[in-house]
């Protein structure tokens, strides 16, 4: 047997604060080495944390990295370090590994293929590496440290005195032939790939069958590690790093957790990779004609391990990832914001619900980890610290879920005279049960104060259609009720906290879901306008999902109301048939949805996605279908410009319409798309 233990660090890093980082990079070698780990992987940039995109421009970046790089070798005795930092090479930036050892660098390890698609834009920072090894010249006070003036950079397997690793950063795992496949066949048995990959619904498992499949067709032990927490924008990267053997996961992480720094580690078995190789013939014949890589020495022996404890394949699988990511996500962007709660308007329907029972989902988090005194890394009072800065007062210890809620969390209930009695007790239940602090506010005389304010200047009062009154009309009198809830909300997020006697401001969360915002059926700069919205990326069907999750774990009756209430913005005067959204919309929140995946999943022209309705929706005419796509381009072209400033929106679904970072396309266009138009009516005859 020839035993190793390898450490694969999963960290919460954040963007540009380089002491934290360090902070957490020193803590993650010093748990390695109690844990007997000989070699130490981090996560993709660990050092300037991911994303810092346009600061990855700046060479101050990159010095800085250097800088922290200084005081990391001197933790490097007798534990081979993989540090992730950006590293600029004769004038030119790459995303690089830095592979340390007792002082010494002793290769520098570029990026080979950068990740460009979806949420990122590798390549406006950084070049990928092309060229066989070179010697980079450090830093003259890195050269004081290590005695060497320059160091190999370039893409190598490292050579150990007792076996041979391959390193694969991120999206080269991706790629249809990884490099770990190519170093695997070139004799490299262990492969690390650290990584920066963001949560998206169902990627981890996605993930974890792609390390499965490389180490089962080729036998390797594969280590993946990757970082943890909100980038600093949209992203929760959702950490789940692991380390897979011949197809089968022995160790991962913990999942969406709190935990700032968390090594994972297992006793891995060399000769299981070399007696699985030996016996897969056709493995055998491709590395007969591998092409050699350059090897890099490293003086360690890496199984120097006496004990062995064998492990079993670990299922992954994770019911509530969307909770779990929203909750971790909103838990990094409370702390790191310096403020001191959020605030929400509550309006007792299913989106601002989802994004209420995120924050309850938060805060149960945050109880279960404070709960939780034996954890190795401390988790129970660095989280506790943290939430008492928030709430400040220090000596609060919750005993519940709900009284962490009741300290950090406020919603309202906006209501006008349009609102329903239903709502506003569905609103009151919810926070109730939540055990958020809920205000009541009617809006009517805002709202009639900004016509008063008009009436010099129109020539009467403006009426909605079912008092007589013009489409404008009507959409005028919605939208005023809708922008003064978002006047009140941001009032009330800054008063707050004085009127409580605390310092500081409340984060306001907003709560438009993905449909509406593509249909355009929202008011610009109305309550869709908040600081951050937790559930933009979500469409009603996934969050009627989260909602009924959430009904069943915990039980919350105001969450089964919720489900069986009917949509409706509530902003007209209240008929018997009542305001629903989908009739308003003239589509279905499950047409939307469909429209949604095909346009930007399977990236489908409204030509393109009419022909592919005709076969999913064969049940009713090629007419009917063709009805409804038009109907559809034209709402997403007369409402694209709503989204150009609607909030931030957490990012976890492949379909997200965010027109900032995501789903770049035009905000003006001609809605009566009369080239593709005309297309689907000549298909559809
Ligand atoms: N091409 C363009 N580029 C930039 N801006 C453009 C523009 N075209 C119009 N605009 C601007 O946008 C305005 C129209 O947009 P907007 O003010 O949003 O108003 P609008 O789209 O006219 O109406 C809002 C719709 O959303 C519905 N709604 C509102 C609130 C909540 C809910 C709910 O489901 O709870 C639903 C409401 O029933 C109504 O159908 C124009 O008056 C103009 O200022
Ligand atoms: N009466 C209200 N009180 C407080 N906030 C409201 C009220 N009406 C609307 N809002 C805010 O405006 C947002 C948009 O309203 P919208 O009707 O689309 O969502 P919803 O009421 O949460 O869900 P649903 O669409 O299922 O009714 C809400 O999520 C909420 O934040
Ligand atoms: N940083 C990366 O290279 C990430 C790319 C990869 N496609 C992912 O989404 O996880």
């Amino acid at each position: 047997m020839s035993i190793t233990r390898i450490g694969v660090c999963t960290m919460n890093q954040f963007a540009m604060d380089f002491n934290y980082n360090l902070q957490n990079i020193i803590e993650s070698i010093e748990i390695c080495k109690r844990k007997q780990c000989l070699y130490r992987v981090g996560p993709e940039l660990e050092v300037c944390g991911y994303m810092c995109e346009d600061h990855f421009l700046e060479s101050d970046t990159v010095t800085h990295c250097w800088e922290a790089l200084s005081e990391i070798l001197l933790h490097t005795d007798n534990i081979v370090c993989d540090i992730g930092m950006p590293v600029i090479h004769k004038s030119v930036f790459y995303n690089c590994r830095v592979i340390l050892l007792n002082k010494k660098i002793h290769l520098i390890r570029p990026k080979i293929y950068l990740a460009d698609d979806g949420n990122y834009r590798e390549s406006r920072y950084f070049t990928p590496w092309s060229k066989e090894i070179e010697e980079l010249e450090l830093p003259t006070f890195i050269q004081k440290i290590t005695g060497q003036k320059c160091v190999p950079i370039g893409v190598a397997i490292l050579q150990t005195l007792d076996t041979e690793i391959g390193i694969e950063v991120c999206e080269e795992m991706w790629t249809p032939i990884p490099t770990s496949a190519s170093q695997a066949l070139d004799g490299a048995e262990i492969i690390l790939n650290s990584s920066g990959s963001h949560f998206q619904i169902g990627k981890i498992k996605e993930r974890t069958e792609l390390f499965k499949d490389i180490t089962k067709r080729n036998g390797a032990c594969y280590a993946f590690c990757n970082l943890r927490g909100c980038d600093g924008n949209r992203l929760y990267f959702d950490g789940c790093s692991c380390i897979v053997l011949n197809g089968k996961v022995f160790a991962k992480s913990d999942a969406f957790s709190l935990k700032d720094v968390e090594v994972t580690t297992c006793d891995i078995d060399l000769q299981e990779i070399r007696n699985i190789r030996i016996n897969i013939k056709s493995r055998s014949l491709m590395a007969s004609k591998q092409k050699h890589f350059p090897r890099i020495k490293l003086h360690i022996n890496l199984t120097q391990q006496q004990n062995y404890v064998y492990y079993r394949d670990i299922p992954i699988q994770y019911e509530s990832e969307v909770e779990d990511s929203m909750a971790c996500y909103l838990w990094d962007y409370l702390r790191r914001s310096g403020a001191s709660g959020f605030m929400l308007p509550l309006s007792g329907g299913v989106d601002s619900a989802a994004t209420a029972i995120s924050v309850f989902y938060m805060a149960n988090k945050i109880f279960k980890t404070i709960s939780t005194i034996d954890d190795d890394y401390g988790s129970h009072h660095k989280v506790l610290n943290q939430l008492r800065q928030i709430v400040q007062d220090d000596q609060f210890s919750p005993k519940s879920p709900q009284e962490i809620v009741n300290k950090i969390f406020f919603t309202v209930y906006l209501g006008t005279q349009n609102s329903s009695p239903d709502s506003k007790y569905r609103s009151q239940l919810l926070a109730e049960q939540i055990g958020s602090q809920h205000y009541e506010v009617n809006i009517d005389e805002i709202c009639n104060a900004c016509l008063s304010a008009i009436k010099p200047i129109v020539k009467e009062d403006p009426q909605f259609i079912a008092n007589g009154g013009t489409l404008s009309e009507d959409l005028a009198l919605q939208n005023i009720q809708a922008r003064s809830r978002m006047i009140i909300t941001y009032l009330l997020a800054q008063l707050t906290p004085w009127n409580n006697g605390k310092q500081g401001f409340l984060i306001v969360l907003g709560s438009s879901n993905l449909d509406e915002s593509l249909r355009g059926f929202l008011t610009k700069y109305d309550c869709s306008s908040a600081d951050i919205n937790p559930i933009g990326s979500l469409s009603k069907n996934d969050l009627k999902e989260l909602l009924d999750f959430c009904y069943k774990t915990f039980q919350f009756s105001a969450l089964k109301l919720i489900l069986e209430a009917k949509p409706s913005p509530e902003l007209r005067p209240l008929t018997a048939e009542g305001h629903v959204s989908e009739k308003d919309m003239e589509l279905t929140f499950d047409e939307l949805e469909t429209f949604a995946k095909l346009r930007k999943v399977q990236k489908l022209g409204p030509v393109s996605l009419y022909k592919k309705l005709r076969y999913l929706w064969s049940d009713i005419s090629p007419k009917q279908v063709a009805e409804k796509v038009k109907k559809f381009f034209k709402f997403y072209a007369i409402n694209r410009h709503k989204v150009v400033s609607i909030t931030a929106s957490f990012h976890a679904q492949s379909y997200s319409c965010d027109d900032n970072r995501f789903d770049f396309r035009q905000f003006l266009y001609n809605w009566r798309w009369p080239w593709q138009f005309q297309k689907i009516d000549e298909n559809s005859e």
